[in-house]
């Protein structure tokens, strides 16, 4: 699959900016999964398939399955949704980061044993610190800008020359970064100013946006902000309100009626009647 490809697909054929952001905590599973063998894959199998034709693509946050030595289950995951929904782009969320030769090593952790079709990578080592992950020509390669975080602003506000280093490093990744067409942006929909600016430096550049949802980001300014010309251009993520949205034995369908509605309001700003 070809990352850009499949992302502009799917954004046509599902009608959807929404992606719906993979963070199991065993600790909020409701209680007839707990202590299952395989709880983890279980739990985020039910969900990929209860919102599969609402989304334009699925997060999954490693740190969720590293964390419970539960890398196995993050592989399997994979595998089913390339399987069972094999139109919808696989983003692995791991903000990776390092020099060159580790850097070829997080490569191949992403794309040849987890085989995601895109990475969130952190740029601040610079264009050589990417280089080994845009070596994989049909992988997106989603780089921090503007994170949803409040503490973002500590270094990416500061002052570089007249400009801040969010809009700097916009800047780079959508020119001579991105001569391979595979580079997008992560900017939090908690700013949506900033998606605006980052919109403008970077014409029609994919934008990652976590940061409705749990953390509280306003849809319709996200939306304003942040869409193209031809109502497309963003991923907007939730997780937790979403994953969370029940915690009975009939989660799947309760995160299923979040998922509408947040699809439901992202098209309505879309689409304004
Ligand atoms: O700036 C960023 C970059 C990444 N994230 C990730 O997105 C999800 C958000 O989860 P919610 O439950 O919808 O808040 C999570 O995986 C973060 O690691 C982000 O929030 N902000």
């Amino acid at each position: 699959m070809n990352f850009m490809h499949a992302l502009n697909a799917a954004w046509q054929d599902r009608n959807s900016l929404l992606c719906v952001g993979l963070d199991p905590d065993p600790a909020r599973f409701p209680a007839h999964l707990r202590g299952q063998p395989d709880a983890i894959f279980t739990f985020c199998k039910a969900i990929v398939d209860a919102t599969a034709d609402l989304v334009c693509s699925f997060k999954p946050q490693i740190a969720y399955f590293a964390a419970q030595r539960a890398e196995e289950q993050l592989q399997a995951l994979i595998a089913h949704i390339h399987s069972a929904h094999p139109t919808i782009p696989v983003i692995l969320d791991a903000k990776r980061g390092d020099i060159g030769s580790t850097a070829e090593q997080y490569a191949i952790e992403a794309f040849e044993r987890f085989k995601a079709d895109a990475l969130t990578v952190n740029p601040y080592m610079g264009r050589d610190s990417i280089e080994p992950y845009l070596a994989y020509g049909d992988k997106g390669i989603i780089l921090l800008c503007r994170t949803s975080n409040p503490g973002g602003s500590d270094l990416q506000f500061l002052d570089v020359g007249g400009e801040k280093l969010y809009e700097r490093l916009a800047r780079l990744v959508s020119g001579d970064w991105n001569q391979s067409g595979q580079c997008a942006l992560v900017v939090g929909a908690t700013f949506p100013g900033e998606i605006a600016r980052v919109r403008e430096l970077t014409g029609n550049m994919p934008l990652l946006v976590p940061g409705i949802g749990a953390q509280g980001g306003d849809i319709e300014a996200t939306v304003r902000a942040g869409c193209t010309a031809t109502g497309d251009g963003l991923l907007i993520n939730s997780s937790r309100a979403i994953l969370y949205a029940g915690n009975g034995e009939d989660f799947a369908n309760a995160a299923r009626r979040v998922a509408v509605d947040t699809r439901d309001a992202i098209n309505a700003c879309r689409h304004p009647a």
